[in-house]
């Protein structure tokens, strides 16, 4: 536990600033926040869940397996021979299965992704439903996989067992070995085989880590297109002559749309320049590339036909252009000390976690609070930051709730900039319009029954089917500890090899029987789950879909917990119906079962077994704790790095330009030593708490084994029967293991839902598709203007020296304000004018 932390603490590290070197362009594409907060939380989990308990607990399942095995070759060595010659065979119906069922989970995630993303964008339900179609679709093959495979685990199992016992009838009839050696041969193979299953859950952990480990290591092993470590020139003085040189750009998530067709411009030292342009033009583009955000290039128009049409397209390479500062190309110039020579405001203010004096000093991190003051009071920002409670040292998101978001936005141009400043763009802020919403009224239901979601009878029918197969699957456990004491007492019996035959034969009969239950059961449960969830998903989507504007400016609907709550949320339906349903119906029906038939052999020795179950039940839970591991949810142990991760990609920008990617580190590093210590400690608990609960088992076989001798003396019970009804039992106590841990995880998942049945059942404030009976019949087209504020952009600059008018990614008019203004029929003059009339409306 202890060395696996410090190993992912070491792997988060690298991811995070693997993150933080890539270029801006990389997180338009491939690195969108959802992929870089999943690498950091869900796959990092997966990987330190494998290679820290996994690893421990697969290490030692095994070695109980292979102890097992050396003391049935001392017992037996014919029987730990056929051992050695089944288990192989088991384990390559393990692997086949664990292949197929990762296959199909690579294919599920790609379209789990789409889906994700396609939330993300807002795209048309038309396309959600058919990517919930492709997942149903896949999602049937998997629970098929899943049914056949775990039957095929559990019909390979018994007939081996039939094998085993009836090879020891063989070795006994010979007189090679006594009725007790086979026993201790076959329960010491029994325990070790036991063990083994233990371990088969692991093995899934470890391709998982793999599948995680895979993408986590993409993300390291990225070059960075523009990055700093090559370290590239620093002049010692920068005047600040800006040039760029026939600027070819078009951005990479859409190479097809050329952005800058050819731009050339000159910006003298020490001067204002004004750019300006109707929305899209390219403003920012030409900032994000002075700061290297992007280097310029050429999307797809470089592709040019040849004369024959069928003939290969040729790439032609053309030169996308150079942007040059003080005539130093700035791709030769040393980035960081490119990015800390430029001051840039964003339109999006991006506010950090902290007081609002560390967000202030992301400019400048030795700023201090004269300088802090001066930029504040500069910014106007100095007078509603002395009215918040604690002023400077304000949080700025939990006391300051009532910032709005042109004091955000003006937190965000305060930040004192570094002294070689030499240019700042300011675009103003869009006002925000945030609506007032009434409070949700949302009636209190009972989500176990809802999520169930929107079944038609043929589904219900498949559930019932399940349902029997399941607990036609419970007999296993029962029906083993009952046969193997009955073949044990068989080997002492004179015709041994007839007896033990016999129930070799039905033994396999069984096995058999149990891929057919296995199969139906979990291709029913599986299908019915996805297409509960798949429903829900829909409706839900469609749902949010329908909510006003207003709706998505609430905090708690952001893009992300949206998407949170329509993806990951909804699939613990199927959760709860697949995986849970399924396995409770089995554990309740091998219950069942186990406390009637033994009860039926020895209801003295069945109470017995149920009295000791308590040692049983917390050693199981304890195992199965160990199974599952101790240390809980490794995101939730780690959400300080993953909130901070989070907000670094959101805010890459601002990082990048203020060169904050060492700060973000530290503070990394920070929050990864605090889960170390904790790890340390609780590994040392931990390893105690599994010791004793060994210790618990051991101790509930020796008092059923010392009240059976008590029961053989007072011929209450033979000794087959007392140990009979004994193991049926204590085979079974599992299942309630199973069970109790179960139950807990089927609530959690249902409050894990309550968000999502809450906001599917809210109605939206402005319904889109119902007409409104009291519209007037014919629209006249008067449109009244109230409470409008109109940022007017063209005020702010007019004082410029230079204003360079851009249209298209070109620039139309250069000249001073008076100039331009004289041109009637120029763009500039054309946009003032629509201004103006802004301004008198
Ligand atoms: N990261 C991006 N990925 C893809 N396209 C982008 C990206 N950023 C901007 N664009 C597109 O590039 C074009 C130019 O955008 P840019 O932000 O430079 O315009 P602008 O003139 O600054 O507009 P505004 O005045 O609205 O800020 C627009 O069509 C915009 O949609």
């Amino acid at each position: 536990m202890y060395a696996s932390e410090r190993q992912l603490s070491r792997l988060r590290l690298a991811y995070l600033k693997a993150v933080l070197s890539q270029e801006i362009g990389a997180f338009d594409t491939e690195l969108t926040s959802g992929k870089v907060i999943t690498g950091i939380s869900k796959h990092m989990s997966v990987i330190q869940d494998a290679i820290g308990e996994k690893l421990g607990h697969f290490t030692s399942s095994c070695a109980t397996f292979f102890a097992g095995i050396v003391i049935a070759a001392i017992c037996c060595w014919e029987v730990a021979l056929l051992c050695l010659v089944v288990v192989p065979l088991i384990l390559i119906i393990g692997a086949t299965y664990t292949k197929k069922m990762n296959r199909i989970s690579t294919t599920k995630l790609f379209y789990h992704s789409e889906a994700t993303s396609m939330i993300e964008q807002g795209l048309a339900i038309k396309s959600f439903t058919e990517n919930m179609e492709k997942q149903y679709f896949i999602s049937k093959g998997e629970a098929l996989v899943k049914g056949v495979g775990t039957g095929m685990f559990q019909t390979v199992s018994f007939c081996s067992w039939s094998l085993i016992i009836w090879v020891g009838a063989v070795v006994v009839r010979a007189g090679r070995a006594k009725g007790g050696d086979i026993i201790a041969a076959v329960m010491s193979i029994l325990f070790g085989a036991i063990s083994i299953t233990y371990a088969a859950p692991d093995m899934q952990i470890f391709n998982q880590a793999k599948a995680a480990g895979y993408e986590v290591f993409q993300v390291i092993q990225r070059k960075p297109l523009i990055h700093d470590e090559s370290k590239g020139e620093m002049p010692s003085n920068i005047n600040g002559y800006i040039e760029l040189r026939n600027v070819h750009f078009s951005y990479p998530s859409r190479p097809e749309k050329p952005i800058l067709q050819g731009l050339s411009l000159s910006i003298p030292a020490g001067k204002t320049v004004a750019l300006v342009g109707s929305s899209g033009c390219g403003k920012s583009t030409v900032i994000s590339l002075i700061t290297r955000f992007y280097d310029p290039m050429r999307g797809l128009d470089c592709v040019i036909l040849n004369a024959n049409e069928s003939a290969k397209p040729d790439i032609v390479q053309y030169n996308p252009g150079e942007i040059f500062i003080d005539s130093h190309n700035i791709k030769d110039l040393d980035l960081n000390f490119l990015r800390s020579n430029i001051g840039a405001v964003y339109q999006e203010p991006s506010l950090f976690t902290g007081t609002i004096k560390d967000n202030l000093k992301l400019g400048k991190m030795d700023a201090d609070d004269e300088e802090i003051q001066k930029a504040a009071v500069m910014s106007n920002a100095h007078s509603f930051i002395s009215q918040l409670p604690n002023q400077y040292l304000t949080e700025n998101l939990e006391s300051a709730p009532e910032l709005s978001a042109r004091q955000e936005a003006s937190i965000d141009e305060t930040r004192p900039l570094p002294d070689t400043q030499r240019e700042v763009q300011r675009d103003l802020t869009e006002p925000h319009v945030l609506k007032e919403q009434n409070e949700m009224n949302i009636r209190e239901e009972n989500i176990f029954f809802r999520i169930w979601f929107d079944l038609k009878k043929k589904e219900l029918v498949k559930i019932a089917i399940g349902s029997f197969a399941a607990a036609f699957s419970g007999i296993s456990k029962p029906f083993f500890g009952f046969y193997i004491i009955t073949i044990g007492v068989a080997y002492f019996e004179e015709d041994a090899k007839r007896k033990v035959g016999m129930y070799s034969a039905i033994f396999s009969g069984i096995g058999l029987l149990s891929l057919f239950s296995h199969t139906f059961q979990h291709y029913f449960f599986g299908v019915v789950g996805e297409k509960a969830m798949s429903n829900f998903r829909l409706a839900l989507y469609s749902g949010v879909l329908s909510n006003e504007v207003g709706w998505f400016d609430k905090p708690e609907n952001t893009v992300g917990s949206l998407t949170s709550r329509i993806i990951s949320d909804t699939a613990m339906v199927k959760i709860i119906i697949a995986d849970r349903m399924s396995v409770i119906v089995q554990c309740v029906s091998s219950i069942l079962i186990a406390t009637s038939v033994s009860m039926y052999v020895n209801w003295r020795m069945g109470l017995v077994a149920w009295a000791v179950m308590p040692c049983h039940f917390i050693g199981g839970l304890i195992q199965a704790k160990s199974a599952k591991g101790f240390s809980g949810d490794y995101s939730a142990t780690h959400s300080d790095l993953v909130a901070l991760a989070s907000e670094s990609t959101t805010n890459i920008r601002t990082i990048a330009s203020f060169c904050h990617e060492e700060q973000v580190l530290k503070k990394a590093k920070i929050y990864l030593d605090i889960p170390k210590k904790k790890y340390r400690k609780e590994s040392i608990k931990y390893g105690i708490i599994q010791g004793f609960s060994l210790c618990l088992w051991n101790i509930a076989h020796a008092v059923a084994l010392w009240y059976t001798t008590i029961l053989v003396d007072r011929r209450q019970a033979t000794f087959e029967n007392g140990i009979r009804a004994y193991q049926i039992f204590s085979l079974t106590v599992p299942s309630i293991t199973e069970l109790y841990t179960l139950i807990p995880t089927v609530i959690t998942a249902i409050n894990m839902l309550t968000p999502a049945f809450k906001t599917f059942d809210r109605k939206t404030e402005i319904e889109p598709d119902i007409p409104d009976d009291s519209q007037p019949e014919r629209i006249q087209g008067n449109v009244e203007f109230e409470n409008i504020t109109v940022a007017h952009r063209l005020s702010t600059v007019r004082n410029s020296d230079t204003i360079i008018v851009m249209e298209k990614g070109r620039i139309v008019e250069t000249g001073s304000h008076s100039t331009l203004i004289s041109v009637d029929a120029g763009l500039y003059s054309r946009l003032f004018r629509l201004q103006s009339f802004d301004e008198t409306s």
